[in-house]
């Protein structure tokens, strides 16, 4: 797989984001840079649209606040709203395939209004160096080298819901596997190593899929921060305040508002 500019995307419920779904970033991000296996130049966290249908998944505009109070102190991590504004649900292999043209159209063209969601580093194209000109004009010219990726970052349990029947589809897991690539963070109770040796498309593959060891193992889920906060019970310290703050004002999850 290229080593050249990736940029990661998580999708999912996020509902409620916790800071497991952050530090996969940050563990993903480390793990490519100190091998060498490309520059990450920026993140994106794409919450699916309510049409998912998941239970307990709260609607769109709640998670999108708490996913924008819990990135606050990230100078990376951008989330994008385009899913969750879609007349229905989405795709992951059409999610990621517009990301990527638009990030990519983005770098070749002057636009003055770029998606919020855009990498810090996209958004400069006006600012340009003059020694940067000629590679942006090869680009233009069809030269697409410099072209960024954007990958598909999970983890290692949603990897191995490519097993579910009738869940993905077959020509979809090969598109996103052989076109994105993949940045699996492992997970408790999953083996992703196995998972991948064991099917035939993934192991065929196996070169666009990065499989990060999170040597700080957690159970951390938005399963368990709803649970708590429905039992009124404390889930400090496994999301950002703000967002526990959040979901106590608009009670979300059942759970109860500030006692005065
Ligand atoms: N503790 C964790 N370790 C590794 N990956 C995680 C962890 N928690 C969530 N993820 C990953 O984050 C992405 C978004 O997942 P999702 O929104 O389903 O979170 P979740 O906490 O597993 O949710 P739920 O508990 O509602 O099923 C998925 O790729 C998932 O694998
Ligand atoms: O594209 C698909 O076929 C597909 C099939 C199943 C799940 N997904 C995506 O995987 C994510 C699953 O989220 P979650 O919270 O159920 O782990 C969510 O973003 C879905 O859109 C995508």
């Amino acid at each position: 797989m290229s080593q050249g500019k990736i940029v990661l995307m998580a999708c999912g419920s996020f509902s409620p984001p916790t800071y497991m779904h952050l530090r996969m970033f940050e563990i993903a991000k480390d793990y490519i840079h100190s091998l060498g296996l490309g520059t990450i130049i920026g993140g994106i966290v794409s919450p699916v649209h309510d049409a998912y249908g998941k239970k307990d998944l709260v609607a769109a505009n709640h998670r999108i606040s708490m996913l924008k109070l819990a990135l606050r102190s990230s100078g990376w991590i951008k989330v994008s709203e385009w899913e969750t504004q879609q007349a229905g649900w989405t795709r992951t292999k059409v999610s990621l395939q517009y990301h990527q043209d638009t990030i990519n159209n983005n770098l070749t063209s002057n636009n003055d209004n770029p998606p919020s969601w855009l990498p810090d580093d996209m958004l400069n194209v006006n600012n340009i160096q003059p020694r940067d000109l000629n590679k942006l004009n090869e680009r233009m010219n069809g030269n697409m080298e410099d072209k960024v990726t954007v990958k598909l970052l999970c983890g290692a349990d949603l990897l191995e819901s490519f097993a579910t029947p009738g869940l993905w589809s077959e020509e979809d897991m090969e598109a996103i596997v052989g076109r994105h690539g993949l940045v699996v963070v492992s997970r408790a109770g999953c083996d992703p190593g196995k998972f991948i040796y064991e099917s035939d498309m993934l192991y065929k593959y196996r070169r666009n899929v990065t499989l990060v060891t999170n040597y700080i193992a957690n159970e951390v889920s938005s399963t368990v921060v709803r649970r708590l906060m429905r039992r009124g019970e404390s889930a400090k310290y496994l999301t950002e305040d703000s967002v526990l703050a959040y979901i106590r004002q608009n009670c979300l999850y059942g759970a109860e508002p500030f006692v005065t």
